[in-house]
């Protein structure tokens, strides 16, 4: 963690955020209208658990409201607290004007360690912070919209969705207060994986750049480049393995709470976190060398570093350290702003967690907007595509008749092509195109600009300057 000389996670956030608008010329006094987070709401709840009643603690902050309704995930962890909040909900804010999903920003939490309950205490817990946070608009379809963070998922989004509609029997949209539900209760197929499922897109499209790659002091593809994540919960895992089984990728080591796991080979990533979720770790994991200090092995050599945990890892004691020469962050605020620097001078490319995580808030606007539309996401365009495609084939094969059937359709290709595409291809075509629309506008502002050196300065870049275009239209 930090040590005492970091400034906190909303500072380091704002740093940044203050690094970038130097390089602009903003109207007086927008900057500061922008950076501040407009409100935060602290709630403290009892609910009877086994021996007795227990007093709990949660945050929700909302950071911009220039679009709405704004939007942000809801963690489940000890340390949650305003500061950590608030940095993320100003993430959140930048982070969909970069993506051009149009929300605003915010970010939810509550002080527990899920581990140490049982499943219906947890429920109870849920059920009574969404009560708190929906009699104050605080969930709400048309204007706060919470998702999945670290320590939550599907099962307390289906509590969320379903205490919500308890309370508001009449709200036709009552789905859309929240996103990241399982599919069977108003879900969208592919929000599960779809943060990792960001970081690999954006690896992609990194590698598909060779200029990027170069500054990087790295060469070729993503294909046997060696990579390090820190955290196997839904963000890394699912990065891990789609970086390992679909592009090649080697996954040296692995950094979790208990320890870490290192194999120069390549982990089996499957079994790594099979294991993990028997034995509620790493440790004693049979098939690669155990690190105790899992921490030290952020500092491994590698060719790519993926922190996929919580804030604040690669900190001002360990970024002299780092030998990656690459890191995406797919969580939020791994680098602190004085690593950011060190990282920066060394040579080594961020590519920054506005971008690099958005893949999760990407499917969620699909899922918001397919609740609020109440027709199976994509069987419009589904059917019209289908249309289409038999126009397509029927002109084929007429041109084929006229030619003596010298030549046929292939049934196979036939079939595929009539069939169209489904919401899981849908989801997946419209979160890659988002990715690689998001990365080359921060490209071009990286390699446009001679004061701009970084790949996080030009993120910033260009989501204050949508956040005060939007400001500018609106008002305040
Ligand atoms: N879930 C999403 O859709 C989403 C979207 C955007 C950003 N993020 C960010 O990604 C990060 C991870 O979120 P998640 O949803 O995957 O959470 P998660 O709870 O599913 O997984 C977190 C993982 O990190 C591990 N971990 C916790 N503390 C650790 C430590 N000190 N050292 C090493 N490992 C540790 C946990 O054991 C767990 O495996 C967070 O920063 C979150 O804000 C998540």
């Amino acid at each position: 963690m930090s040590s005492a000389t970091e400034p906190s996670f909303r500072q380091s956030v704002d740093l940044m955020f203050n690094r970038a608008v130097a390089l602009m010329d903003l109207p007086p006094g927008l900057e500061e209208k922008i950076r501040v987070c407009n409100a935060t709401y602290t709630v403290r709840f009892g609910v009877r658990l086994r021996g007795g009643i227990q007093t709990f603690t949660g945050y929700r902050s909302v950071h911009s409201e220039h679009m709405e309704p704004v939007k942000g995930g809801i963690r489940y962890a000890m340390g949650v607290n305003q500061d950590e909040v608030e940095a993320l909900a100003a993430l959140m804010t930048y982070k969909c004007a970069l993506v051009e999903a149009p929300f605003g920003g915010s970010k939810g939490g509550l002080c527990i360690d899920p581990r140490q309950y049982e499943e219906h205490e947890l429920e109870l817990i849920t059920r009574r912070f969404a009560y708190e946070l929906a009699k104050r608009d605080l969930i709400n379809p048309s204007q706060n919209v919470p998702a999945p963070d670290m320590g939550t998922g599907e099962r307390e989004m289906a509590w969320i969705a379903d205490q919500y509609a308890r309370m508001n029997t009449t709200d036709i949209n009552a789905r859309a207060c929240v996103t990241g539900k399982p599919l069977n209760a108003g879900g969208i197929a592919g929000r599960v994986e779809a943060t990792g499922r960001g970081v690999q897109y954006a690896l992609r499209e990194f590698f598909r750049n060779p200029e990027d790659v170069a500054a990087a002091n790295l060469e070729g593809k993503l294909d046997g480049k060696r990579v390090i994540v820190q955290g196997l919960g839904n963000v890394g895992y699912h990065a891990a393995k789609f970086l390992m089984s679909e592009d090649g990728a080697k996954i040296t080591a692995v950094i979790e709470r208990d320890g870490g796991l290192i194999d120069e080979n390549g982990l089996d990533i499957e079994a790594v976190h099979q294991w993990i979720a028997n034995h509620g770790g790493v440790t004693g994991y049979p098939n690669a060398r155990y690190v105790e200090n899992g921490a030290v092995l952020l500092e491994e050599d590698c060719d790519i570093l993926i922190p996929a945990a919580l804030e604040g890892v690669i900190n001002l004691s360990n970024a002299a350290n780092i030998k990656a020469r690459l890191i995406i962050e797919a969580a939020n605020g791994p680098v602190t702003a004085g690593a950011d620097e060190i990282l920066r001078e060394k040579g080594c490319v961020i590519i920054p967690d506005m971008y690099a995580n958005a893949g999760g808030v990407t499917v969620s606007y699909f899922e918001w907007v397919k609740n609020l539309s109440h027709i199976r996401f994509g069987r419009m365009q589904r059917r019209q595509e289908e249309a289409r495609h038999q126009l397509v084939v029927d002109e084929l094969e007429a041109l084929s008749e006229s030619l003596g059937k010298t030549w046929t359709l292939d049934p196979k290709f036939k079939e595929r092509y009539l069939r169209g595409a489904d919401e899981l291809e849908l989801v997946r075509s419209g979160l890659d195109d988002t990715m690689r629309t998001a990365y080359q506008s921060m490209r071009e502002v990286w390699h446009s600009r001679d004061d701009v050196t970084d790949l996080r300065t030009a993120a910033y870049l260009v989501s204050i300057d949508k956040v005060a275009k939007s400001y500018r239209a609106k008002g305040l």
